[in-house]
């Protein structure tokens, strides 16, 4: 199956800045895919190459089998939700949903009236009154009838409080059940993303630090906890990720093919957070 997502060596230099460098990725189809790292990571750039809006400057990408928006039907395909929803302050949300329908030729007009029902949004309210959380719903109800293939939400519940937050989720569970879409949600919180995703890109310093399955990473990760320098030794010839010290114990989170002596499991989190770790002490020069 063809991923909905592939890309080789790809870069994004902005004059000085080289904001992505050497990304080589492949999601296959289906996937909830989170998307973490720290501010200035890459996030928003990789979304903009993704959906066409920036275009690369070395390397390669196809998206669903293609280069970014070539053609309108390759736009079709692609939703995307830029940071922070945005919406057209003086239209209605009625409005919003008429001109997606001139906008899209595959808009699906009973999918987006019904979910503006369901979320209790007023057709009539202007969209620059609503609320963060209405409005990332309108914005999520504009992205989901348009019925692309695949969707890329840049940060969408960063400015909703934990209820707003939850709902929203459980929504793009639900919806990308119904639909049969793929999603890129990028965010920075992590309990979020453990909650929806199967997927993981962890990018740092413009770089991908990890990517894959998150079944596949958790069962190639273990945390081995023991009095340093017990560590080092049951963790040989494992990949060590990061390691924590007190004085008188160590804690390390490796990357190892199979089970090690006295491992535990890691939790998403925890991997997170070891190849963030990793990848700031290696720009600091920390070793
Ligand atoms: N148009 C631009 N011109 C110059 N530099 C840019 C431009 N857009 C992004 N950058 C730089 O590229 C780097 C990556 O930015 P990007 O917005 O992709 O990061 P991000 O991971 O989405 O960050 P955040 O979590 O803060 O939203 C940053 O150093 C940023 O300052």
């Amino acid at each position: 199956m063809t991923p909905v997502i592939h890309t080789n060596g790809l870069s994004k230099r902005y004059r000085r800045k080289l904001a992505l460098d050497d990304c080589t990725l492949s999601v296959p189809a289906g996937r909830i895919v989170g998307l973490v790292g720290p501010n200035g990571a890459g996030k928003s750039t990789l979304l903009g190459l993704v959906c066409g809006m920036i275009a690369p400057t070395g390397g390669s990408i196809e998206v669903l089998g293609r280069q970014p928006a070539t053609s309108a039907e390759q736009l079709a395909r692609v939703g995307f939700v830029a940071q922070d929803a945005p919406v057209y302050q003086r239209l209605t949300v009625a409005e919003h949903l008429r001109l997606g329908a001139r906008l899209n030729p595959r808009w699906d007009n009973a999918l987006a009236e019904r979910r503006i029902r369901q979320r209790n949004l007023d057709p009539g309210q202007k969209a620059g009154t609503l609320s963060g959380g209405q409005r990332a719903q309108l914005a999520l109800t504009v992205a989901a009838a348009k019925r692309a293939d695949l969707l890329l939400l840049d940060e969408p519940v960063a400015s909703l409080d934990p209820l707003a937050r939850r709902a929203f989720l459980q929504d793009l569970l639900d919806f990308v059940d119904e639909l049969q879409v793929s999603v890129v949600l990028s965010s920075h919180l992590l309990g979020d993303l453990e909650q929806v995703c199967d997927h993981l890109i962890v990018l740092a310093d413009a770089r991908v630090q990890i990517a894959g399955d998150v079944a596949d990473l958790l069962a190639d990760h273990h945390r081995i906890t023991g009095a340093p320098g017990e560590t080092h030794r049951l963790a040989a010839g494992a990949e060590l990720i990061h390691e924590e010290q007190t004085r008188d114990e160590s804690t390390v989170v490796v990357r190892a093919g199979g089970p090690k002596p006295g491992a535990e499991p890691v939790d998403l989190e925890d991997l997170v957070l070891a190849y963030l770790t990793r990848a700031a002490m290696s720009t600091a020069g920390v070793h």
